[in-house]
């Protein structure tokens, strides 16, 4: 597995603002849009491409589109849905999948309420959404299902990891072809498991309150 902090001024500074507690969901919406379109340009550097031939108002020549299978993109539910715009923006040919997905915050165990995915992921290239990646679990049972699917490659994009999930992800992925892109490392987990320093639930901070 690959692991690339993506390094950039504007990266830095939505993610500051990002972590900033007194950020309302509107704004931490925005900025989180913002990160994850900033993030998937390099994340998508490896995409499959193709020569086509094109006329333009002078001459013809010879361009660069995105070649078949499409790329699947998955946004794990809720807080991964708060990638999604940004990311099929960048990556328009993208078809998108869906995992619902929620950690039990006091046995850590991961519940998966919703799977809508392609039953053959032969070929393909899938970009996992998920903000945070802090124990691991949720990033390890959501690549159990698409290895199941036999995807080809899959490339995850985080805003904030704990170097505890990374590991974690490191062992649960094995051999399978997977890169890591992330705004930042943080320190580590506290006690509840939440990433220090982090920007807390990411979910409630998107859409409310779970509960
Ligand atoms: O690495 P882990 O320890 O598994 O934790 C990370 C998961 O926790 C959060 O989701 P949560 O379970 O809070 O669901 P939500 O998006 O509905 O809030 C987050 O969006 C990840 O999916
Ligand atoms: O810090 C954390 C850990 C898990 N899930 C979150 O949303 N935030
Ligand atoms: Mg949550």
């Amino acid at each position: 597995m690959r692991v690339q902090v993506v390094e950039h001024p504007l990266i830095a500074h939505k993610l500051t603002q990002l972590r900033r507690k007194e950020a309302p969901s509107n704004v931490f919406r925005q900025l989180t849009g913002e990160l994850v379109t900033l993030l998937s340009y390099e994340a998508s550097r490896d995409i499959a491409t193709e020569p086509v031939e094109i006329q333009t108002p002078v001459a013809t020549t010879t361009g660069t589109e995105l070649s078949d299978p499409k790329p699947l993109v998955v946004p794990i539910l809720r807080a991964g849905l708060g990638m999604l715009e940004g990311m099929t923006a960048m990556v328009p040919t993208a078809e998108v999948g869906f995992l619902g997905m929620a950690r039990n915050e006091e046995t850590l165990d991961i519940i998966t309420y919703a799977e809508r995915l392609p039953d053959d992921l032969t070929g393909r290239h899938v970009f996992v959404l998920d903000p945070m990646l802090a124990t691991g679990g949720t990033l390890v049972e959501s690549i159990r299902f698409l290895k199941k699917a036999n995807a080809a490659k899959i490339t995850c994009i985080c805003l904030v990891a704990a170097p505890e999930g990374i590991d974690r992800l490191r062992e649960g992925v094995g051999d399978l072809d997977v890169d890591l892109y992330v705004a930042a490392i943080d320190e580590g987990l506290n006690e509840k498991s939440y990433i220090v320093p982090g920007l807390g639930d990411a979910g409630d901070r998107l859409y409310g309150l779970a509960e």
